[in-house]
């Protein structure tokens, strides 16, 4: 009979009663025992780690557009950030493919715990927020769902107190061409709209892309995390209405029609609006 293969006979270290070990280091033990399902039903499971894995990967996409964005403001050497934006975009499209494990979730399974969710909905997730209004999409009427975690609250107002990864873009675009916008590209508390100037310094960089190397690049990374963002709100509305079709959300808006109206949101528009120009 062969004997079963022991990696200590190779020198991996098997004793962590002194040193750190993987769960050491993971906290693995805190990560496991955050999961308090509020039913017995089977795919309470499937929902909560879908839930949490996302907003754990959101965590590294706010890490990284923070630091991208410190860069950018910097000005110098911009491809330190554009890996960054690379890694962003990455994130979405893996967050893209976890879609298709929580379509496997039928809606004869998620009626057997909707119930038990009472009215918390992904609309009151702080990160995914932070997410929209760092990268410029600052619809301060989602604020409120907040105002019962003062500390919450005071860090969503406190990236409004900053610019926008695009308003920082927009600041390298007007540097290097020499256009000026006016002030209200730059509200700090407001959706960012189409404004024709932008277009017009952004469309400049596209009809010589060589000149602007460093812009044409960051306005096509820029293009690529939208594109994958819209992916994203695409499978969630596609999700929710595979799962509960037209019924009403249990954060209290229309549901599919609230999620269809958001695909409309139009982060970065101007670099889409100047495709039809050249
Ligand atoms: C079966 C699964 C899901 C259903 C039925 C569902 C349903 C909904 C509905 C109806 C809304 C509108 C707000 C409301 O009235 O509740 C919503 C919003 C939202 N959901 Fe989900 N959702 C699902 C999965 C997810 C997942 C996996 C995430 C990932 C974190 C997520 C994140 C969000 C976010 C961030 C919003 C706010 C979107 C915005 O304001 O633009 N949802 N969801
Ligand atoms: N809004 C969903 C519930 C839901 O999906 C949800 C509930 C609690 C925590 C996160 C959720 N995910 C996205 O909204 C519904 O109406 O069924």
């Amino acid at each position: 009979m062969s004997q079963a293969y022991d990696p200590s006979q190779e020198g991996a270290k098997m004793s962590y009663a002194k040193d750190m070990s993987y769960g050491d280091y993971l906290h693995m033990d805190a990560l496991l025992a955050t999961h308090h399902p509020q039913s017995d039903a089977h795919d309470e499971m499937l929902f909560i780690i879908q839930h949490q894995t996302s907003e754990l990967w959101m965590r590294l996409v706010l890490h990284e557009l923070r630091a991208a964005r410190n860069l950018l403001l910097a000005g110098g050497d911009f491809r330190p950030a554009f890996k960054m934006l690379t890694r962003v975009a990455r994130i979405f499209d893996q967050l893209n493919s976890a879609w298709d494990v929580l379509r496997t979730m039928t809606p004869s399974d998620y009626t057997t715990f909707r119930n038990a969710l009472g009215n918390s909905s992904g609309f009151q997730s702080h990160q995914y927020r932070l997410i929209e209004y760092m990268l410029g999409n600052r619809n301060t009427a989602m604020m409120k769902v907040h105002e019962h975690r003062p500390e919450l609250h005071a860090m969503l107002a406190a990236e409004l107190e900053q610019p926008s990864l695009y308003h920082v873009a927009l600041r390298a675009l007007a540097a290097k061409t020499g256009a000026s916008f006016a002030p209200e590209v730059y509200r700090m508390d407001n959706p960012h709209n189409a404004d024709a100037a932008v277009q017009a310094a952004w469309r400049q960089i596209y009809e010589d892309p060589a000149k602007y190397w460093d812009l044409y690049e960051l306005g096509e990374k820029l293009v690529d995390l939208e594109d994958y963002f819209r992916r994203w709100r695409f499978n969630h509305v596609t999700t929710v209405e595979r799962v509960i079709g037209f019924k009403r959300g249990t954060g209290g808006t229309s549901g599919v029609q609230y999620l269809r109206r958001m695909l409309e949101v139009e982060l970065f528009p101007e670099l889409w609006h100047l495709r039809g120009d050249l």
